[in-house]
Formats: structure tokens, sequence, C-alpha cells
């Protein structure tokens, strides 16, 4: 029996909508004791799966689906408002360009800060830093504080220190959004060989193609709720088919 390695169980994640409502309405609710205005809504409502050791898993479904909320609980960025999230070994990923890195510290400043959070001792970031630092392509500006950094930049900088973290659970949130070419290629390559050594992988992407390639299994989600799971191919298959009704 593989191991589990992410056990998401009866998921429900609530989100506040905002109004903006003239001060008669909001004089009108008080009066009629609607209460000061706090429309909640499921990101996602009663969501349940299980992830075994070395699986790649696509998160399936249209915008405002729930995909992205779903991967910052599996991060632990988000605590659900029910139910529960479990993962084993070390998660690392990139969620958020940007997130877990300060914006007055230096790139190499930031580096160790990053690492850190991803769970790496200090010693272990200073080993890996020549090789961190090859790999994002931006030697000449590590030594600039990170606020001056473009999109791409920050991008190569999470993805490098995320993906020579040693994560046992690598997840992707639209990685190649904003990546030039060259180093997308080389995100991609780097995610094949994750996948080859075993790693557990979970991927947010829009682009169809490329995560049926990469994924053997599609979680498909429709307005917050699981609506299928099942191999990548048939999943992106259901997903093409309600964009055509
Ligand atoms: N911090 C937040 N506060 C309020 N609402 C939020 C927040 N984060 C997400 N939402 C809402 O939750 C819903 C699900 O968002 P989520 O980003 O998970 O969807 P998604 O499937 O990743 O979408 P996309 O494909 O557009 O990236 C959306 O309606 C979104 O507006």
């Amino acid at each position: 029996m593989p191991t589990t390695v992410i056990e998401v169980t009866g998921v429900t994640k609530q989100f506040t909508l905002r109004h903006q409502r003239s001060l008669k309405e909001i004089a009108v609710r008080l009066l009629t004791r609607k209460g000061v205005d706090k429309d909640t809504f499921n990101a996602l409502d009663e969501v349940s799966f299980q992830i075994a050791e070395g699986e790649t898993v696509a998160l399936l479904g249209f915008n405002g689906s729930g995909k992205s909320t779903l991967l910052k609980l599996i991060s632990g960025v988000l605590q659900p408002d029910g139910g529960t999230v479990r993962t084993r070994g070390r998660v690392a990923g990139l969620i958020e360009v940007g997130a877990g890195f300060h914006p007055d510290l230096t790139g190499r400043e930031n580096v160790f800060l990053n690492g850190a959070i991803l769970g790496m001792t200090e010693a272990q970031i200073a080993e890996k830093f020549d090789e961190i630092i090859a790999f994002s392509e931006i030697e000449k500006f590590i030594d600039t504080e990170v606020k001056f950094y473009s999109s791409g930049m920050f991008l190569r900088l999470a993805f490098s220190v995320a993906v020579h973290s040693d994560p046992e659970v690598f997840l992707v949130d639209e990685i190649l959004a904003v990546g030039d070419e060259p180093f997308q290629r080389k995100c991609l390559e780097r995610i094949d060989a994750l996948k080859s050594e075993g790693r557990t992988l979970v991927i947010v992407s829009h682009d169809l193609d490329l995560v049926s390639r990469i994924c053997e299994r599609g979680i498909l989600l429709r307005k917050g709720r699981m609506i299928g799971d099942g191999s990548a191919t048939d999943m992106v298959a259901r997903l093409r088919d309600e964009n055509d009704q």
C-alpha cells in the first residue's frame, strides 16, 4: 500500500463577500436588525480526497472554482473552516509569487529566509546556495533588495529555492504565468525530474495540455465542490465538455 501524503477530509473554506452600501442602506439594515453586512460563501464545500506518495495530480476547474484555495490549504498558508487537511513530509512549492519573501531584504537574504520557512537549516541553505542562484540565473541582482525585482525575477528565485528544498510534496500554482520561455522549459524539466524521483506533485494550471502531460490524476472542481476524480486526461476531457455546453 502506498503511503498517503495528503489527506483532505470534508474541507470547507468560507470567504466573506463585501458589499458597498450607502449610509441609508446601512441604517436600514441596522434598524431591521439584519446587522452589518456579512455574506459568506463557500469557496470550498465538503471536499475530500487522498493523495498517495508519488502521485502527480492536477487540480482542474474554471476560474473561481477553488483550485488555488485548495492548494493554499494543502500548503498550510490557509486553514479550513471545516474538515481537516493532513500532510506528511516536507511540503514546498510555488503558491503565490513573492509569498515568503521580504521586500526590504536582498535576494541573498531572502534565499535564507525562504529556505528557513520551507524547513531547511541554515547549513543546508548555505550548501545549496550557489546551485539555487545558478538555477535562478539572477546572480547579478542577488544583492539587490527584492522590491526592485521584476515578477519574473521573483518567480525565478522562489521556484529555485522551493525546488532545492528537497520537498516530498511539491505544489505549483500557475508556474509558468510570469516566467519567460527558456525558464519555463527549465522549470518543466525540473518538475519532470522530481516526478521521476517519485516525489508527489500537485499542480494548478489552465494549460490543460501541459497538465495532462505532467499529471496522471485529475481532481475536478466546480464552484467549490469536487465533481470528478480520475485520470488527468479524462478529467481534462470533462472540463472541456463543460466548456462546450
Ligand atoms: N482571500 C480571499 N478573500 C475572499 N474571497 C476569496 C479569497 N481567496 C479566494 N477567494 C474567492 O474564492 C473563490 C475561489 O478562488 P480560487 O482562487 O481558489 O479559485 P481558482 O479556481 O484558483 O480560480 P482561478 O482559475 O481564477 O485562479 C473565488 O470566488 C475567489 O474570489
